[in-house]
């Protein structure tokens, strides 16, 4: 049988076989032997911003005011905090995260490519289910992410 996520298809031009994702929509010739890549992940985050984010603004501060030195330091502490199980990821997104997923522990839900900006997307993706990211900087200021699925 075809691995979960694939259909079978005949190209009406050819009569040839191909195979169908039926999460992406993308076909190719060759045979499936995994299953579907459903192309989504999901991730929380811990964004801490500074006074050069696109928003400096927040559910926790009015108006942001630290430098980006100064969320760097902060976003390493918390990775370190987290990474030394001294706190749960959660817990400090709900405290400290500067974006409206900190009610949800930081959790961003599933997204596919196109969704997030550049920096934030090529980290999601290129981290394994339950990988910690490095410090990565967008516009919106500087991120710590969790991929949790
Ligand atoms: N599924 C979506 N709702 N998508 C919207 C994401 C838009 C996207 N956002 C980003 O790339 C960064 C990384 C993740 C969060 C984020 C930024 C900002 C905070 O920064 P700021 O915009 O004040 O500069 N948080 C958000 O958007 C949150 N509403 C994301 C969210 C929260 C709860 C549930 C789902 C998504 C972008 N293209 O700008």
């Amino acid at each position: 049988p075809l691995p979960d996520g694939w259909e079978m298809r005949t190209s009406r031009s050819t009569g040839m076989t191909y195979y169908l994702n039926t999460y992406t929509k993308k076909s190719q010739w060759e045979r499936p032997e995994a299953p579907a890549d459903a192309g989504e992940v999901r991730c929380s985050h811990i964004l801490v911003k500074h006074a050069e984010s696109r928003r400096p603004t927040s559910w926790r501060e009015e108006k942001i005011t630290r430098t980006k030195e100064e969320a760097l330091e902060l976003i390493k502490g918390y990775r370190k905090q987290i990474v030394a199980n001294d706190a749960q990821f959660d817990e400090i997104a709900l405290k400290y995260s500067d974006c409206s997923s900190a009610k949800r522990g930081g959790d961003l839900g599933m997204f596919g490519k196109g969704q997030t900006q550049q920096a934030f997307e090529e980290e999601s993706f290129k981290l394994k289910i339950g990988q910690l990211s490095k410090p990565i900087e967008t516009e919106s200021g500087l991120h710590i992410i969790l991929r949790t699925a």
